[in-house]
């Protein structure tokens, strides 16, 4: 399993439609071109699925699934159509996106159904270890407070990563303000099998070098 770098376009101003499009080929490029054991993963707004999926080869993430089965659900996303529309994985529980935890097993049961690869995400150690008895693919820990910050969970908050790890058996992620490689290597050292990183490369002045910065880290 390689580690990953998940970039997530979130709906910032840069992240969607055709500006969208050129962070997900840059990030598509440096994939192609790096010897780094990573895999790099981008999460465009939902609407652009499709869209972006057609032009990268690497894979693409939706931010959300709800749990429904098709049918009258207005203004719902569906694990067949994001899968139909390209996607790979999905993130579920983003505390910007937060579920009911009892549905979650039911929209693991979806993404699982359709290949979907999962990652949960959790807003403290209480949440990770029911997560964890679920068997997602990932859980990403992230405190809110940090996140769109400019300091690192990886230096604000290490414990919360090193606990997660070691009291859960499925693979970790983290994120919040994660900017720079000495954030990467200092998560994956607190054992992190990766990050996720929105703020730091799509509001980036310059996204590429932003992603290149970070792949030092790994
Ligand atoms: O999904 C990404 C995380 O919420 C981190 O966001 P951030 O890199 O802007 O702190």
């Amino acid at each position: 399993m390689k580690n990953k770098l998940l970039i997530n376009f979130k709906n910032y101003a840069q992240g969607y439609g055709s500006s969208g499009k050129k962070i997900a080929n840059t990030a598509d490029n440096i994939a192609r071109e790096t010897d780094k054991e990573v895999e790099i993963v981008v999460s465009p707004p939902t609407a652009d699925l499709r869209m972006i999926s057609n032009n990268v080869n690497i894979p693409v993430y939706c931010q959300h699934i709800d749990p429904i089965d098709p049918g009258s659900h207005t203004g719902s996303t569906l694990a067949e159509s994001i899968k139909e529309a390209g996607a790979e994985g999905v993130l579920i529980n983003h505390s910007e996106k937060e579920i009911k935890l009892n549905n979650l097993e039911y929209i693991l049961d979806r993404a699982n159904e359709f290949g979907l690869e999962n990652i949960v995400c959790v807003n403290n150690l209480r949440t990770a270890k029911v997560v964890d008895s679920l068997d997602p693919d990932y859980i990403a820990i992230e405190p809110p407070e940090l996140i769109g910050g400019d300091t690192s969970v990886t230096s604000s908050d290490p414990e919360i990563i090193e606990k997660t790890v070691k009291k859960t058996k499925t693979p970790i992620l983290c994120g919040a303000g994660v900017s720079s490689s000495k954030d990467v290597s200092k998560a994956l050292e607190l054992g992190s099998r990766g990050v996720l990183v929105a703020s730091g490369i799509i509001k980036s002045k310059n996204p590429e070098i932003s992603i290149k910065e970070l792949l030092k880290g790994f």
